[in-house]
């Protein structure tokens, strides 16, 4: 076993197949030792009874749902599982379908403890085939879930047509260009590894921005993202503060912000990730020598204004442009 252990989180709205999905990965996964945080709303449990436990271990948040009981006792529950459960290879954490699941992820970006022993893999979004158009027109959070995941797996495939199927992949891109979408039925695919997906690795963050649309997507009448391409070096110190500032006015707004950045004086690209309010900066792959270095950012969230981004950007620019 190595630290950090990684971690998955399920959402996706009741009914979706959170659970179907979860005994697929306990019954293909038998080698490994996971965990499973099942998070439950209400004061009954019903989805213990419905897990397929193997030999796991299954720990139940029984008070409510992870986001509403917010991060403070969800970092408890961590911190104790890292005392008393040193040895294990996987968490995989499902939330209820109503929990926002950028308050989970943050727990694991922004506590340097927790960050030691454990690394989010990635977000995994299920989302219900057949009803995911009714849901997006009436609940803003599943549009939340799927617009801050990693992997969005199109379950319930059985239930629609081949047309119907193309219309929903079209939604979900709009809402969501840089996840990996996948269709099943119960959970079921074979495509990837849902184990290892590595979506927040600095390599990973660089390999998906290789494909990068420029410009505003829109879903719904809603902005859901706008991504920004630039060549002018970033001052890093300018940046920071303009971010930070950010967050913390308007962090409710931002659902995710993924970028590739060139920042001046410095040899390495530099992966900027922020989910709530927690930004972090890991430096990554060289930039050749001769190419041009080129930005690219995505801010992904709730009615975002494309001009104030690219004007708070712009005040971000070096003023030693050709360090
Ligand atoms: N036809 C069909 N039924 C499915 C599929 N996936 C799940 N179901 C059924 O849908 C219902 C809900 O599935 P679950 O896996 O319990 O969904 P969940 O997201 O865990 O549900 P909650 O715990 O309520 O959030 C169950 O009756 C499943 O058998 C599928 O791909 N096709």
């Amino acid at each position: 076993m190595q630290y950090p252990i990684p971690v998955t989180v399920l959402t996706g709205f009741l009914g979706a197949g959170k659970t179907s999905l979860l005994n697929n990965l306990i019954r293909k996964n038998t080698d490994k030792k996971l965990i499973v945080l099942e998070n439950e709303f209400g004061e009954v449990s019903i989805d213990s009874d419905l897990v397929f436990k193997g030999d796991n271990e299954l720990f139940e948040i029984s008070n409510g749902c992870i986001c509403c009981s917010m991060s403070g006792e969800f970092n408890d529950v961590l911190a104790q599982l890292i005392k008393d459960v040193p040895v294990f290879d996987h968490l995989v954490v499902e939330s209820t379908g109503i929990a926002d699941p950028s308050a989970v992820a943050a727990a694991f970006i922004g506590d340097q403890i927790i960050q030691s022993h454990l690394r989010l893999d990635a977000v995994i979004c299920l989302v219900d085939a057949q009803n995911m158009e009714t849901l997006l027109k009436e609940r803003e959070e599943a549009r939340k879930q799927i617009a801050f995941s990693d992997v969005i797996i199109i379950n319930k495939t059985d239930l629609i047509t081949e047309e119907q199927l193309t219309r929903v992949v079209e939604i979900v891109k709009k809402i969501n260009n840089y996840a990996k979408i996948i269709t099943a039925v119960k959970g079921e695919q074979d495509e990837v590894n849902l184990l290892n997906m590595e979506a927040y690795t600095t390599k990973m963050v660089e390999q998906g921005f290789k494909f990068f649309p420029i410009g505003q997507q829109v879903a719904h009448d809603e902005v859901v993202s706008q991504s920004f391409v630039f060549d002018h070096p970033l001052d890093l110190l300018k940046f920071r503060h303009w971010l930070n500032v950010l967050l913390v006015i308007q962090g409710q707004s931002f659902y995710r912000i993924k970028g590739v950045l060139n920042f001046a004086g410095l040899d390495e690209r530099h992966i900027v990730q922020s989910v709530m309010n927690n930004a972090t900066y890991t430096p990554g792959s060289d930039w050749e020598e001769g190419m041009v270095r080129t930005s690219k950012i995505v801010f992904i969230g709730k009615n975002l204004r494309r001009d104030l981004l690219e004007k708070g950007l712009k005040n971000c620019y070096s003023d030693f442009a050709f360090l």
